[in-house]
């Protein structure tokens, strides 16, 4: 990145302040917002990268940043994926994919030292992590910037201590490693309280918790809907030749439009199998068995089961880092 970030930088830190999805009345106001703001990130920003999980938000970022990139003649940025060891293993076999097919550098982000204690101790999700056992790096994180004075915590991601070691310190080294400047992601206004007063260009410039960056948030205006829109009439039929332009929602998991298998578009096999959001293994429940883009998705909540949500645990989570 630039020796003067952040000056070296010119973005609106205060646009988006006070909006709300209706402040963008229609799907094109959307999509030109989204278009609008990741050109503008992969134009101001010396080494951008994108969060990208495979899941529908960091994946329609992804196509923005795509036509972006094509059209204007930006360098795609690297994805990174942080891996906090329990995904569900069909995601990776989805993004390793689509990266391919797109044309993307795609890293993973890991908190090795606790993944290696994983390993040697055949953890399984729940069971409990001794601090002492870890690096002083995450020793420090646990009892200096989390405040934490346990013995041991969880391996479970939607906790505090879990999820900020196995997300945003992975995310930190990350930033660190690659030296990256602008942290592109896929977050919406709609899906969380703690992300509702979001702006498109959020600074990140405290030195004590992070390496210095400004998030760039291009979807904050889409709501859950909206996103399903943006896949079924634009994605879809830009990536799969076999799909009508015009666009068309598939009314069960198998009626897809003559010649295309869920194998060809790049929507999860997770989300067709009624899954609403793709958090990890333990802490995703699904609550019907149809097709995530057909339910009560104004009716009912889109993160069932995300004890991460709980109380004021995200705020927390989001001041020291996390998305
Ligand atoms: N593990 C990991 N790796 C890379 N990027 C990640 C990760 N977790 C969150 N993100 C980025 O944040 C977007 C919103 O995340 P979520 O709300 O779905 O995540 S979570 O509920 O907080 O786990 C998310 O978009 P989606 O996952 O598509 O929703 C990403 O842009």
């Amino acid at each position: 990145m630039s020796d003067d970030f952040p000056a070296s930088v010119d973005v609106d830190y205060t646009d988006g302040e006070g909006e709300s999805p209706d402040d963008y009345p229609s799907i094109q106001h959307k999509i030109e917002k989204a278009v609008e703001v990741t050109r503008r990130g992969l134009e101001q920003y010396d080494n951008p990268a994108v969060m990208w999980t495979g899941g529908k938000d960091s994946t329609l970022t992804l196509y923005f940043i795509n036509q972006v990139a094509e059209e204007y003649g930006y360098e795609k940025p690297t994805a990174v994926f942080i891996d906090h060891f329990q995904h569900f293993d069909s995601i990776t076999d989805f993004v390793e994919h689509w990266a391919d097919e797109w044309g993307i550098d795609l890293v993973y982000a890991r908190n090795d030292d606790v993944g290696a204690y994983v390993e040697e101790h055949g953890l399984e999700p729940g069971d409990d992590i001794p601090v002492d056992a870890l690096s002083e790096h995450n020793q420090h994180h646990i009892r200096e910037i989390l405040e934490f004075e346990e013995d041991a915590f969880p391996f479970l991601l939607d906790t505090y201590v879990g999820n900020h070691l196995l997300k945003t310190v992975a995310l930190n080294d990350a930033l660190e490693e690659y030296d990256i400047d602008g942290v592109i992601s896929g977050v919406r206004w709609d899906e969380q309280e703690a992300r509702a007063d979001e702006t498109f260009f959020s600074p990140r410039h405290d030195p004590d918790l992070f390496p210095p960056h400004d998030r760039i948030q291009p979807i904050l205006q889409f709501a859950e809907t909206d996103v399903w829109d943006a896949f079924w009439n634009f994605v879809v039929p830009d990536t799969v030749d076999a799909f009508p332009d015009e666009g068309y929602i598939p009314q069960a998991d198998d009626d897809l439009p003559e010649g295309v298998t869920q194998a060809d578009v790049p929507i999860s096999p997770k989300y067709f199998a009624g899954f609403r959001s793709l958090g990890s293994e333990v802490s995703t429940e699904k609550t019907t068995e149809e097709p995530a883009w057909l339910q009560n998705l104004e009716g009912t909540t889109e993160r069932a089961g995300r004890a991460q949500d709980k109380e004021d645990l995200m705020e927390r989570l989001r001041d020291l880092g996390y998305m």
